[in-house]
């Protein structure tokens, strides 16, 4: 059993699609709330690290996204297998020496293509969800996975996968996030009906490429990491 530390940054636990599958292999998710004062959990507690999304900007001057900035950059450079997630992904390019930025073309939102950044090795691809107005400059030694026709989507550093979109959504998921974000869906002009109607086809579908994506996240991890 590996314990995977999952940093979430409002006021939820659900952890969606990651802790399906975790379970389904014996791992356990331990949520963190450092926006709400919660501890990091030790390096040596944890064999892997989730950074989930969130409404914040990794470029505001939040002291818990600094800490988890520190935490993050600590487990790549012990080697812990990091998956972070959307703000997540850039709270995690500026961690390891890149930044993150307004997203120069406008909000992201709803199931996009991802396309591999070389075609010919395949890599990561696949429709995902996405719901993001921010973007990021990979790390300069990161190498770049793929991006949609707008925005950089993955890229990997060491022990770490950054994915700008959503794999662990699930669709009771992606009604509260777009309740929630009604002002910056209204900001940017989105069709939320359409946007809701393409995400119950796609996730009563299963969502297959983000539970691809996730298991050979999983498939990565050491099936005994506790670290206790
Ligand atoms: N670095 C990575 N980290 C995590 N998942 C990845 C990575 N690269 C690719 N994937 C995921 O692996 C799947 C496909 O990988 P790839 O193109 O290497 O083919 P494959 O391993 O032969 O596929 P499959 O095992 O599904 O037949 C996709 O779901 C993709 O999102
Ligand atoms: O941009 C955002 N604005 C929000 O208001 C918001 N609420 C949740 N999340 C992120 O969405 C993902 C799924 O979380 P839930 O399944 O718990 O809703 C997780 O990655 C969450 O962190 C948000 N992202
Ligand atoms: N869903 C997210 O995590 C969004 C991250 C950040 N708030 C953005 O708008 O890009």
């Amino acid at each position: 059993m590996t314990t995977i530390a999952v940093i979430t940054h409002v006021d939820r636990a659900d952890v969606g699609l990651v802790d399906e599958v975790a379970r389904e292999r014996g791992h356990e998710c331990r949520i963190v709330r450092p926006y709400r004062g919660e501890r990091l959990s030790e390096l040596d507690e944890v064999g892997a690290v989730v950074a989930l999304g969130g409404p914040q900007a990794a470029y505001e001057d939040h002291p818990y996204l600094a800490d988890e900035e520190r935490f993050l950059s600590e487990a790549v450079g012990a080697d812990v297998p990091v998956l972070a997630i959307c703000l997540g992904s850039q709270v995690l390019a500026r961690a390891l020496g890149g930044a993150a930025h307004p997203g120069g073309a406008g909000l992201e939102a709803g199931i996009i293509d991802v396309k591999p950044a070389d075609a010919a090795s395949g890599g990561i691809a696949g429709r995902f969800f996405s719901f993001h107005s921010d973007s990021m400059t990979p790390p300069a030694s990161a190498e770049v996975l793929a991006a949609s026709d707008r925005y950089v989507q993955a890229w990997a550093l060491g022990s770490a996968l950054a994915v700008q979109f959503h794999p662990e959504m699930t669709l009771a998921g992606v009604n509260e996030l777009l309740g929630l974000e009604g002002p910056k869906l209204e900001r940017f002009g989105a069709d939320v009906a359409a946007m809701q109607a393409e995400a119950e086809r796609y996730f009563a579908a299963g969502a297959p490429d983000a539970r691809d994506l996730l298991d050979h996240w999983f498939d990565l991890l050491p099936s005994d990491r506790s670290r206790h």
